[in-house]
């Protein structure tokens, strides 16, 4: 029953392991252009559930964000829980057979961590022995054991079966390498840090084609090739984080113990963009006349012909009805072949931008039973117009108040276009909008009551939306800047990206989340914020005593 048992939890745990280890063995694929394969859990990592049930213990609404009255919160948030609670326990078993096992075979000592808080982490050390049989291997279930604790896992010399047991093993603080090697096993030795990134591919890829008046390639073309890759790089692991931010929105409801990772994902998005907007500072040591003595040697290779970029912004969403026409062509007459379809396809699938209007357009509480957000707003401004006028009216400066009068009439008649929907869908055929009115409305609601507990995530997310746009934007303004100072204002190689046409592109015609920059047109004072009725407070997880 015991070994039943024992293999169960074993299996449970060794197989999110081995397909861990396979991911590693893929690094070596030869096909530079297959997307690294990730486990994926349907529920996310095991360990991540028992992690998260432990948090939970302290942390009670990452497991129980689900308010009662809101129907559309599948049960499946209990189940889940439940699911969680097995393998807990069923770990927490297996733990107490393996560490049984291991204690007898292996010398695993848990020790206090100096590097850590004692209490809640501890450091493994333990011996790697071959004694153990080819079936049964307790270093990768004593580093997933220790994986689940987030444990750093420390390598000692195997003792002999004869030898008495060693001494206590001295302690010494944590460093990253002995974690790294709780998940580098001996039998994937051949693998080594430059095998394994396959730098040989990656650096004997700069092929400098230019020559110069002594016959060398031109100096500055190195740079130039190495930058343009590193963007290249750097794009494709936006593309996959990017990737896994549209995976979350696509079953059509965001279980909302995912808004978490949303907004980290995006905001690694962010950063890493962050970055490439400032790597043109490197690019900037390059002068003109530098990059005059090796241009003729590109060919037609321009960054308008860049793939992953253009897949990038349709992805995020920028509208191909709204993208400027260069020499009155599509911007994707520079691509062809397998090139020109991986583009129409990212045009074709629902990018993140429908996805987040969707989603916004299911925002929780915008109008629950007999309360309707968006009208008590308009009444709430009414009523504050009623008492500015009462002020204007007072106001005995005829000039200032013949200002005020005008300033108050542009305030009502800019706040009434947002009350008006139809008005609403002219602006969105203009482009000067682009969420469909619901979601549009949720903006305003998320944003007013972003400090109530439900809303923390969702806030984040649409702030994170905001600033990546802003990174885009100042991606676009960099390369205008660049093509201008290294070309002026003629065609870019391949006659194709003229500075005029990117600096085109910097209209808000490219501002996928153009209804964030412009809410703030819309701010009020907190008086003209609806009260929330208790039944709405309940479901955004307000606690009843406030
Ligand atoms: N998860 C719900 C929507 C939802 O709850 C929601 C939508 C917009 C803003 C906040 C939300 N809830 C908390 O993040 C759904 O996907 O239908």
């Amino acid at each position: 029953m015991l070994t039943v048992f024992s293999f169960c939890s074993y299996c449970v745990i060794r197989l999110p392991v081995c397909n861990r280890r396979k991911t590693a063995a893929r690094g070596a694929n030869p096909d530079p252009n297959s997307q690294p394969q990730l486990p994926r859990y349907r529920n996310g990592h095991p360990f991540s559930s028992v992690a998260v049930l432990i948090s939970s213990l302290w942390r009670p609404n990452t497991l129980y964000p689900t308010p009662a009255t809101d129907k559309r919160i599948p049960t499946h948030t209990y189940t889940h829980t439940h699911m969680q609670i097995s393998i807990f326990l069923s770990l927490s078993l297996f733990s107490l057979v393996r560490s049984t096992i291991i204690h007898q075979e292996s010398h695993v000592q848990l020790t206090p961590c100096p590097a850590h808080d004692g209490d809640t982490r501890r450091r493994i050390s333990m011996s790697t022995s071959s004694d153990y049989g080819t079936g049964a291997p307790p270093a990768s279930a004593v580093a997933a054991v220790a994986d689940l604790c987030h444990i750093p896992v420390h390598h000692t010399q195997a003792p002999s079966k004869q030898a008495d047991p060693p001494a206590p093993i001295k302690e010494e603080p944590a460093g990253p390498e002995e974690v790294v090697d709780s998940i580098t096993p001996a039998t994937e030795g051949e693998l080594n840090y430059g095998s394994y990134l396959q730098l040989d591919r990656l650096l004997s890829s700069q092929t400098l084609q230019s020559r110069g008046p002594d016959g060398n390639p031109v100096h500055d073309e190195h740079l130039f090739i190495v930058i343009h890759q590193a963007y290249e790089l750097w794009f494709k692991q936006i593309l996959f984080e990017l990737d896994s931010v549209l995976d979350v929105f696509k079953a059509g409801f965001v279980d909302e113990a995912k808004m978490r990772l949303l907004a980290a994902r995006l905001q690694r998005i962010n950063v890493i963009m962050n970055l490439l907007v400032d790597q043109i500072s490197v690019l900037d040591t390059m002068t003109p006349r530098d990059f005059f003595s090796f241009r003729s040697f590109l060919g037609t290779a321009s960054g308008f012909q860049s793939v992953q970029f253009r897949i990038l912004e349709n992805k995020i969403g920028v509208k191909k009805s709204l993208r400027i026409r260069y020499h009155s062509d599509d911007y994707k007459a520079a691509l062809s072949g397998p090139d020109l379809k991986a583009v129409q396809d990212s045009e074709e699938q629902p990018s993140l931008f429908a996805m987040i209007e969707s989603w916004l357009a299911r925002t929780p509480g915008l109008k629950d039973g007999d309360f309707d957000f968006w009208t008590q707003f308009q009444a709430n401004l009414h009523e504050s117009w009623r008492a500015a006028w009462q002020r204007i009216e007072a106001e005995p400066n005829a000039h200032l108040q013949e200002s005020m009068r005008a300033a108050q009439k542009e305030t009502e008649a800019q706040f009434e276009r947002i009350f008006d929907e139809d008005v609403h869908a002219n602006e969105l055929l203009k482009g000067n909008r682009r969420f469909s009115y619901p979601a549009f409305k949720a903006l305003f609601f998320i944003s007013f009551y972003r400090d109530f507990p439900r809303f923390h995530l969702a806030y984040d997310v649409l702030n994170q939306l905001e600033v990546l746009d802003k990174h885009l934007q100042k991606w676009r303004l960099n390369h205008v800047n660049l093509v201008q100072r290294m070309l002026g204002t003629k065609a870019g190689s391949g006659g194709s990206s003229g500075y005029h046409y990117l600096r085109s592109t910097l209209s808000d015609r490219y501002k996928v989340f153009l209804d964030l920059y412009n809410l703030s047109t819309y701010l009020v004072d907190d008086d003209c914020i609806p009260a929330l009725p208790p039944h709405v407070k309940k479901l955004l997880n307000v606690p009843p005593e406030s």
